[in-house]
């Protein structure tokens, strides 16, 4: 992701680049980070070093990565757009904190589409809720090989948004196996599909007695979320502190 949004960045006249951050073992340190991204050099070499004064940080990284970013952003007062997922509840904790002194946009998913998809699948779970013979909601996410966490940081917050829609006692259950028995009427199912280079598919199924409806929303490359952060980034100027989302960035009503 880090090479997207440097190319993207490096094509929008409203950013300079001023530094591109990896950890201090990354072979590819000391090289120009345009070059990395794979076209011309922007002047600016991948670097372990933190620049001292920056307008915004973007993290596409690890939630092992993330904390140095956080602390290190908030020591400098920097606005702060993270994008990294597989976070534990230490440290969403750590960015609540964080967000009560610097302003920080935090999504699983930086897509315009996704986001959007969330807020129809909240439509769906609030009118289906009380469906006659009950609502099954399963979420069924398609990435690439590579990907470290599952169920992707997306399928978690559309469970979460739908669960809060559905009931106050929504299980959350990961895959199936074995006799399970009949499934329960207050569960989300999340299904975990790691293949080639998908950039990233999520398909949310309400199931009933007689139809269902299946949203799905599916990126073609990684741009979107690129793009993504890149408008958060901006968004974030002149904000005061707290935590923000796609949804405030977007406007799409929280
Ligand atoms: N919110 C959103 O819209 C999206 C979120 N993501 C999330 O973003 C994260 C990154 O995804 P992706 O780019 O595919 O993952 P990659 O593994 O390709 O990239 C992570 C990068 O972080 C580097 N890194 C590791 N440790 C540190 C450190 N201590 N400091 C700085 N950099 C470090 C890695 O270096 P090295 O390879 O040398 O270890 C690597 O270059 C994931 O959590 C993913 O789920 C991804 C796409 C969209
Ligand atoms: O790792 C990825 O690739 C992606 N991760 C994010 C997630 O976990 O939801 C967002 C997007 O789906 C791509």
């Amino acid at each position: 992701m880090g090479r997207r949004v440097v190319a993207l960045a490096s094509e929008d006249t409203e950013f300079q680049i001023v530094a591109a951050i990896d950890h201090a073992g990354n072979p590819l340190l000391g090289q120009d980070a345009g070059a990395v991204a794979g076209f011309a050099p922007i002047g600016v070499a991948l670097s372990s070093d933190w620049p001292e004064e920056v307008d915004v940080v973007i993290d596409f990284s690890l939630p092992e990565a993330l904390n140095h970013c956080i602390e290190t952003c908030v020591e400098a007062s920097t606005p702060l757009v993270v994008a990294t997922t597989g976070l534990s509840d230490e440290q969403k904790t750590k960015l609540e904190a964080a967000a009560t002194l610097i302003p920080i946009v935090w999504a699983p998913s930086m897509s315009l589409a996704v986001n959007l998809t969330m807020k129809l699948a909240e439509q769906v779970a609030d009118t289906l809720g009380d469906v006659q013979g009950g609502l099954d909601v399963e979420i069924i996410e398609r990435h690439h090989r590579f990907k470290a966490d599952a169920p992707s940081g997306t399928a978690l917050k559309f469970g979460e948004l739908i669960g809060k829609k559905l009931s106050d006692e929504t299980l959350h259950i990961h895959g199936r196996e074995g006799h399970t028995g009949e499934r329960t009427r207050n569960e989300i199912g999340y299904h975990a599909v790691r293949v080639g280079d998908n950039p990233g598919e999520h398909t949310i199924v309400f199931g009933m007695l007689g139809e269902k409806i299946e949203l799905n929303v599916a990126a073609s490359n990684r741009d979107c979320y690129a793009a993504g952060a890149l408008a958060a980034a901006k968004w974030l100027q002149g904000r005061p502190k707290g935590l923000y989302n796609m949804f405030d960035v977007l406007g799409l009503e929280s």
